[in-house]
C-alpha cells in the first residue's frame, strides 16, 4: 500500500483514530486534567461556553489547557511550573491547527527563551533581594509566550491565552497590550497579594472575556464549584479523594516542582 492510501484505507484510518484517542487520554492523564465534570466556565458561574463561533468548544479549550499543563513541566522554577499557550481564530476559512485555530505562541516560567545555561543566577544573590524576589530572572509563562511568539497577534482576530495559573498583576497589562481578547485560566492565587507577586488585577479586567477552569456549575454537588476548581497541584482545593493523582510532579524527588 502506498503512503497516499494510508489515511483512506479503513483499517489504518481506524488505527489512526484509535491512536489519536489514546494519545489524547495519555496527555490528559499526564497533565492531570480531569476527564469529566470540569471545564472552562465564565467567572460568574452563570453561563457555560455558548455554542457560538466566537468561542471555542469545551473540548478544544480542554485540549489547549492540557498543552499548557504539559509545557509547565519544563519550568526552571524549582517549585512551581506554569504553562501558557496562545491560539488565534484566523479569518481564513482554511482549517489548520487545533480546532481550526492558528498557533501564536507558547511559554513556561523559565529564564527568557534563548538564554544560555547558567547565564543567570537561579536566585538573587543578596539576602535582602532574595526576600523580596527569589527568582527575579525567571519570567512568567505568559511573558515568555507573548514575547517569543511565532506570529503576530492581529487586532481583527479572536486571540486566546490558556494559562495554568491566574495571570499576575505584571502580566495582565502585557496580555491586554498584546491584544489577547480571551483568557482561559484557573483561579489559583486569584485576588491574593503575596508580597513580591500579586494577583489583584485579574478580577478588575473588564475588556477581556475570562473563563475559569472549574467544576461544571450545572452539576449539583455538595462541593462549591469555586472551591473545586479541578486543578491539580499544591494549590488544588478540591477534596483529596476526588482525584487520586492530585499531586502530579515532574520527577519523583522531593524538590520537584508542582504544576500549577
Ligand atoms: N500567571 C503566572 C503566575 C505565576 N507564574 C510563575 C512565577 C513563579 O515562577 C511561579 C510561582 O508563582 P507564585 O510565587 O505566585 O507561586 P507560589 O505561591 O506557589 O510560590 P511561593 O510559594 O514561592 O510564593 O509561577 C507564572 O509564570 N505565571
Amino acid at each position: 500500500m502506498g503512503l497516499g492510501n494510508f489515511c483512506v484505507e479503513p483499517y489504518f484510518s481506524n488505527l489512526r483514530n484509535n491512536m489519536t484517542e489514546l494519545v489524547g487520554v495519555l496527555a490528559a492523564v499526564a497533565a492531570g486534567v480531569p476527564q469529566h465534570h470540569y471545564g472552562f466556565y465564565r467567572e460568574n458561574f452563570a453561563s457555560t461556553l455558548p455554542p457560538d463561533a466566537k468561542y471555542v468548544s469545551q473540548e478544544v479549550a480542554r485540549h489547549c489547557i492540557i498543552q499548557a499543563r504539559l509545557l509547565a513541566y519544563r519550568t526552571e522554577d524549582p517549585k512551581v511550573g506554569v504553562g501558557a499557550v496562545i491560539w488565534a481564530r484566523g479569518q481564513s476559512a482554511v482549517c489548520r491547527g487545533t480546532g481550526c485555530l492558528d498557533f501564536v505562541g507558547c511559554g513556561y516560567n523559565a529564564y527568557p527563551a534563548g538564554s544560555h545555561y547558567a547565564e543567570y543566577p537561579q536566585m538573587d544573590n543578596k539576602q535582602e533581594d532574595r526576600q523580596r524576589r527569589k527568582y527575579r530572572y525567571i519570567i512568567h509563562a505568559e511573558q515568555n509566550a507573548i514575547t517569543f511568539r511565532s506570529q503576530n497577534i492581529k487586532p481583527d482576530e479572536l486571540t486566546m491565552l490558556f494559562v495554568t495559573k491566574c495571570p499576575c498583576d505584571e502580566c495582565v497589562p502585557l496580555i491586554r497590550g498584546a491584544g489577547i481578547t480571551h483568557i482561559y485560566t484557573s483561579d489559583h492565587d486569584r485576588d491574593k497579594d503575596k508580597g513580591d507577586i500579586s494577583y489583584l488585577r485579574f478580577s478588575t479586567l473588564k475588556d477581556i472575556s475570562k473563563f475559569v477552569w472549574q467544576r461544571n456549575p450545572s452539576i449539583s454537588s455538595g462541593t462549591s464549584s469555586h472551591l473545586a476548581n479541578g486543578c491539580i497541584g499544591k494549590h488544588s482545593r478540591q477534596p483529596e479523594q476526588e482525584y487520586g493523582n492530585k499531586k502530579l510532579c515532574t520527577k519523583n524527588t522531593r524538590a520537584s516542582p508542582t504544576v500549577s
